[in-house]
């Protein structure tokens, strides 16, 4: 069979959720801290008692090293009083500042929060772009909102409290020995500040990929669940589950790499700790510091230099926060940061080529392989649950190659159930099916889709672009066939007012497209596909009248000569040019022929068309 070997799915770059962290991080902090302003006491307050904790943790050490040096020389018991108790009071009063530092810090983030929380949802209702139902939505609420929580609480308030012990560690240092306080002040400064611009410049870029990959993975398990039946219908599926499979690799290799220098900056921290410590104590020495005094300098060095190394943990957590917290603030409006996953891709160059003439015939996406395409059901019985009514009752029919014949009866007849079984999503209980004389059943599964296929019910639109849908349905199409296809649906003038044109995003399911639009879309990559057998599921549904008889009228002028139609409809008008129509109830062909003959004869579709002409006239009397 001629044709292309393999169907890409709807290709999601990263860039739909737009380049992570690409906006200027510092100014949305601004943005953020601007909001915290009226909390600032509270704020202050919990950095205070976080740097109380740090500093009790840091004299508890300096202190017990004391007692426990001082004690191996045996001095009276009263030399030791004051220190056993200041060990303990610092030992219960950690506990105490740590607790009322948690409870002051989560009081003043949570109330900050609320108020953020509220502005967010407020920005969202104002925007029609971003539907507050949508996901993108809901993690703009969600998640992150809570990276404006993780910044205040994770980066300020901990980096508050390792500035102000680094600060008091080297005054403290310098009350016993000048030049090794100035050794203490250098291993901090490394710890505190060089080590955490290490830290941010080796994960940067990594964490910077890291979000819109994992949303685009979050995209990805949606379109493959509720786009499965599309991707199947096309033959795409095993190159989505690839494309997916080949992200989650890219994501966990990404990971690794996150992890890997993690661990360097780490292991870089404790190597400087001792470093600096080792030198703190030679310094001492060297200026005839006591040896009690040497032994807490040493321990007090050691301490200092991991409250410092906190910093290094921030700034990793600051890096991470970048993408959430740009997001916040450039729906906020206070910063001009782009916000990722509003905007549409960047528009590719325009592909040199003809203006597509409204309508034309489409060029066939898949090529007939010579044989015919005759397709033929023999006594064919659906039925979805054992005892139900069947859905199709040992049907019959006929669809000879190149035959346009539309598909009509009462709801619940079982005319999308035998669009189910001409894609080969419903097996029959029983009976055959034929299509160019071969059993269906011995189709491979990315054969049949290039042989039958077009658009189901209900659709599924994915999140990409209006050119990474189409795509879906003709996978080398140039611009030209996208424009003819979309003609033919009537969805390239809107297409063409699109400031994005082709790259324009069209949002989970579509979201951001009407549903007329959203149906022109779907239609227009079905007419892309072209496959020899086009099934066509109700393909004007949700259009008013008036549009509906149009783009039928286009769909079938641009569907190949030689090309099967099987048209489901509930409209009966615009179906004078088909070949055939046949009736069906209850899963059963009632009536069958031409729209003059049934209109003619008494039945379900005289009346049908009776009761459809007289509502219509209705509405066009209605109508301005
Ligand atoms: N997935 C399903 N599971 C169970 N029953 C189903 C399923 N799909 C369809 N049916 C049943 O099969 C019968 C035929 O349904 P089908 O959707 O083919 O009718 P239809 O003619 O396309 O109806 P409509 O015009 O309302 O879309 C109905 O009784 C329906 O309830």
């Amino acid at each position: 069979m001629a044709g292309p070997a393999t169907v890409d799915p709807p290709v999601r770059t990263t860039d739909v959720n737009g380049p992570a962290g690409a906006g200027p991080a510092g100014a949305a902090e601004r943005v953020v801290l601007r909001l915290a302003r009226p909390y600032l006491g509270r704020l202050v307050g919990a950095g205070l008692l976080a740097a109380a904790t740090e500093f009790a943790g840091l004299a508890l050490m300096a202190t017990a090293t004391w007692l426990l040096m001082s004690a191996a020389g045996r001095p009276p018991l009263d030399r030791l009083t004051v220190a056993i108790v200041a060990v303990r009071a610092l030992a219960i009063s950690r506990g105490v500042f740590r607790y009322t530092e948690r409870l002051a810090g989560h009081d003043a983030v949570l109330r900050i929060i609320t108020d953020v929380r509220a502005r967010v949802f407020a920005a969202l209702a104002a925007r029609r772009s971003a539907p507050a139902r949508s996901g993108d939505a809901l993690s703009r609420l969600v998640s992150d909102v809570e990276t404006v929580q993780d910044l205040l609480l994770r980066v300020l308030v901990p980096a508050a409290g390792a500035v102000l012990v680094s600060v008091v560690a080297v005054g403290g240092a310098a009350l016993i020995s000048p030049p090794a306080a100035g050794v203490l002040a250098v291993g901090l400064l490394v710890a505190g500040v060089a080590l955490p611009v290490l830290a941010t410049r080796l994960t940067r870029r990594s964490a910077a990929e890291l979000a819109p990959l994992r949303g685009a993975l979050a995209a990805d398990a949606i379109d493959l669940t509720h786009g499965a039946a599309d991707l199947a219908a096309f033959g795409a599926t095993a190159t989505a589950l690839r494309a997916a499979t080949d992200r989650t690799r890219r994501l966990a290799r990404l990971e690794r790499r996150l992890a890997a220098a993690g661990f360097a900056v780490d292991a870089i921290g404790t190597l400087l700790a001792g470093l600096t410590a080792g030198a703190v104590v030679l310094v001492a020495l060297a200026s005839g510091v006591p040896g009690v005094l040497v032994g807490v300098l040493a321990v007090g060095t050691l301490t200092a230099v991991e409250v410092a190394l906190a910093l290094v943990g921030a700034a990793r957590q600051r890096t991470q926060l970048r993408t959430g917290l740009t997001r916040v603030a450039a729906l906020l409006g206070d910063t001009r940061a782009r916000v990722p996953g509003a905007g549409p891709a960047p528009r590719e160059e325009p592909t040199p080529g003809a203006e597509p003439m409204a309508g034309a015939e489409l060029t066939p996406g898949v090529a007939s392989e010579g044989g015919t395409h005759d397709v033929r059901l023999d006594d064919v019985t659906v039925r979805y649950r054992a005892g139900a009514a069947p859905a199709l009752d040992r049907m019959s029919l006929d669809l000879p190659a190149g035959r346009r014949v539309a598909v009509v009866g009462p709801s619940g007849a079982g005319k999308s159930t035998l669009a189910a079984v001409l894609t080969g999503a419903v097996q029959p209980g029983s009976g055959r099916v034929t299509v160019g004389g071969r059993d269906l059943s011995t189709y491979a599964e990315d054969e049949l889709p290039r042989v039958v296929g077009g658009l189901l019910a209900e659709a599924y639109v994915f999140h990409a672009t209006v050119r990474e849908n189409l795509l879906l349905g003709g996978p080398g199409a140039g611009e030209e066939e996208l424009a003819a296809a979309a003609a033919a649906a009537g969805l390239l003038d809107w297409v063409r007012e699109q400031p994005a044109g082709w790259d324009t995003v069209v949002g989970e399911e579509g979201s951001q497209l009407s549903g007329g639009q959203r149906q022109r879309l779907a239609l227009a990559r079905a007419l892309l596909a072209a496959p020899p057998v086009l099934v066509l599921d109700e393909p004007t549904e949700g259009l008013d009248p008036a549009a509906a008889d149009a783009v039928l009228a286009s769909t079938l002028a641009a569907t190949p000569a030689g090309h099967s139609v099987l048209l489901i409809s509930h409209r009966l008008t615009g179906l004078a040019g088909l070949d055939e129509i046949v009736v069906l109830d209850a899963g059963r062909v009632v009536q069958r022929g031409r729209h003059g003959d049934l209109v003619a004869t008494p039945g379900w579709y005289r009346d049908q068309w009776l009761l459809q002409e007289a509502a219509e006239r209705g509405y066009l009397a209605l109508a301005p």
